[in-house]
Parts: structure tokens; sequence; C-alpha cells
């Protein structure tokens, strides 16, 4: 990628915390050994226990520089801060109704708990820039944008793919068609900002500022950023912190993987909580590659995946990523999700034939 013209204002994040956390105890995934034969093998035996154990690790040398992070990050803020509630409210995603994730999402969309809303705004963008208009603001960028998406998807998702069929025992191609990059699907980029709460929404929601949930797609790219929020369940079932690596990559699965594997893989539960007082009053502004199959595949074990333990659905039963996502994005951050019998922290939704569980 080049690093050139137009200038964009420079966003700078909060410096990294200074408390002492509980942080999850990640692998780190060198990227760069993807090139020769004997790194591969390495890397397949690392993704594998990696996502097998913890369902989270990180990626350092996936070639793109600090600064090219950088100034994504500079225009990730762009349609963020940039652009006018008039202008945002034109290119409003209205997710719940669409069951897709393009355009703004505005702060407030969501129930998070006890009557309290989300202060998330987000602007998400299909692999395929043409396939809508974007804010003005944003226009100068769009080429950068571009490319960047097709670098995740190129040159971050698909040897994440081949790494994750290689270890399973599959040929490295097994999930490269079906997250062809032509093809119709929801594949996104999502620039994102949580901005800070008050006292008040703390309280009534204990903090959570956005409940534990899974992803819905195959793997979930998260550009590392300095506001420690972001926790996961560990095979403890205990919450940690995920640490901040600059220029690198938190890489995820989410339910399609979990689905296509048999449970090989599993989509592992996650969520965002107010930052530690060091950092409380920050903004934080996040860049996310949100893949998933296309949308036409359905998303049942694949031949020859593991038997799963506990068969979430039969294959007759198995949504489409098409249906699976509309159904995940319409129904979340609804209020009428029911709590889960005797445990008031879990929330049930049926989607389909699919039992779909969020976390507080
Ligand atoms: O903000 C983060 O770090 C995670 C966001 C997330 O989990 C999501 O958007 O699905
Ligand atoms: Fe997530």
């Amino acid at each position: 990628m080049t690093v050139a013209a137009p200038p964009v204002p420079h966003y700078v994040p909060a410096p990294v915390a200074t408390e002492t956390l509980e942080y999850a105890d990640l692998a780190v995934i060198d990227l760069a050994k993807f090139g020769t034969r004997e790194g591969k093998a390495k890397l397949t035996a690392e993704v594998r226990s990696a996502m097998k154990d913890k369902g989270f690790f990180y990626v350092i040398n996936h070639g793109l520089t600090q600064q090219e992070t950088d100034r994504m990050f500079d225009i990730a803020n762009v349609p963020l801060a940039q652009v006018s509630e008039e202008e945002k409210h034109k290119f409003d995603g209205k997710m719940q109704q669409t069951g897709s994730y393009q355009g703004y999402k505005p702060r407030q969309y969501w129930h998070v708990d006890n009557g309290v809303r989300d202060q998330i705004e987000h602007y998400n963008m299909n692999k395929n820039l043409q396939r809508k208009d974007h804010p003005n603001a944003l226009k100068p960028y769009l080429s950068e944008v571009q490319e960047f998406i097709k670098y995740n998807h190129f040159n971050i998702l698909f040897p994440l793919l081949k790494l994750l069929a290689l270890g399973m025992g599959f040929d490295e191609n097994t999930f490269i068609p079906l997250h062809n990059f032509d093809a119709t699907g929801e594949t996104f980029l999502r620039f994102m900002k949580y901005y800070p709460r008050t006292e008040d929404d703390e309280q009534k929601t204990k903090n959570v500022w956005l409940k534990g949930h899974t992803d819905f797609g195959s793997v979930s790219i998260l550009w590392s950023q300095p506001v420690t929020a972001l926790q996961l369940i560990c095979p403890d079932g205990k919450w940690r912190y995920v640490s901040h690596i600059p220029n690198a990559l938190v890489i995820n699965a989410g339910d399609a993987l979990e689905f296509m594997s048999g449970g090989f893989y599993k989509a592992t539960i996650h969520r965002v909580i107010q930052p530690p007082p060091s950092q409380q009053g920050a903004q934080r502004l996040g860049v996310f590659y949100f893949a998933m199959p296309d949308d036409n595949v359905k998303i049942h074990p694949l031949p020859n995946a593991q038997e799963w333990e506990e068969r979430r659905f039969s294959d007759e039963d198995a949504p489409t990523m098409e249906e699976y996502r509309k159904g995940r994005i319409i129904a979340y951050g609804n209020s009428e999700t029911k709590k889960l019998d005797g445990k008031e922290n879990v929330e049930v939704q049926m989607i389909g034939k699919v039992l779909v569980k969020h976390y507080n």
C-alpha cells in the first residue's frame, strides 16, 4: 500500500492503560512465516491450538507498516468525526430492517441493559465499496480504503483460512471459494467508536458497553488499539482482557466457522466493558474486518468435518449465511430478548432453528 496524499487529520488515541490488569494469555502468530513450507507447517499447528484453546490469537507481521495502519485509523475517524448529523442520517444503515451492515449505526440504536442504550457509533462498508454511496468527507480516501479491504481479504483472511483448513486436516483451499471476493456476500469493514458514558449508565449496565456475544461470521480481524476494554471468556470461565500490541491484529472465530467446522473451532464469547480508570473519558476508535461466507453458503459442518459434540442443528435445518446474518443483525440489540431460565445474565434468541445466547 502507498501512504500518499490527500492529507487526513491525525487521530491520537489514548495512551496505554497504566493499571496492572488481568490479560488473557494469547498466542502470537507471525504471519511472515507463512511464505515457507516449514513456516506454514509451524503456523498450522500454532493456529490450530490457539483457535481450539482460547479462540483468540494475535497476528504480527501481516505486511502493513505501523505508518500505514495509523493512516487507516486516521481515515477511520473521518466518517465518525467529520460528517454532519444530517449527512450521517442520510447514510443510516437501518440494520434492524435490512439485516445488513452497510452505513451508519447511530449511537443508542441498541438496548444494552436496564433501559440503557449503547454509546457506540459505526460506519460499515461492504467489501465492495461501489455497492453503495458514501459520505462526502470519506470520498477522497475511498481508493485507499478499498485497497485496505482487499489487503485484509487476500493477504490476511486467506492465509488464515488456509491455516485453519490445514489445521483440520483439510485441503488448504477448503474455505477459500466460500469467501469469494466477487460473490454476493456481506463481508465488511467497520470503523467504530465507543464514546464515554454517564456514571448512571455505567451502574445500570454493570460497566458493560457491548454485551457478551459471539461474532456471526467466520473470521473477525480486529486491528489492535490501545484502549483496554475488550475481554473474552477464557477456558476457566473467567473474563480476561485482550492487551494491545502495536500494529498487531486480534483474530477470533465466529459462528459460521464453528458451524462449518462442526465445532472443531469454537466461536469465543467476548464483550467490551468500561476501560480502566487511567483511560476513562477517552474515546475508543476501532477498525475491524468481519469476514463471512458468501450469502448462498449453507453453514453446516463440511463433509468429513468432525461430528459435533452436541449438534446445534441438523444439516437440513442449517441456515444459509444470508439467512443467519440477517437473523442475527435484525435481532441484535432489541429489548425483547428472553432471560435464560435460572440464569440472570444469559439471554437467548432463536435465529431460525439456531439458539443464540448473549451474555452480560
Ligand atoms: O470493540 C471491540 O474491541 C470488539 C467489538 C466487537 O466485538 C464486535 O463489534 O463484534
Ligand atoms: Fe464481536
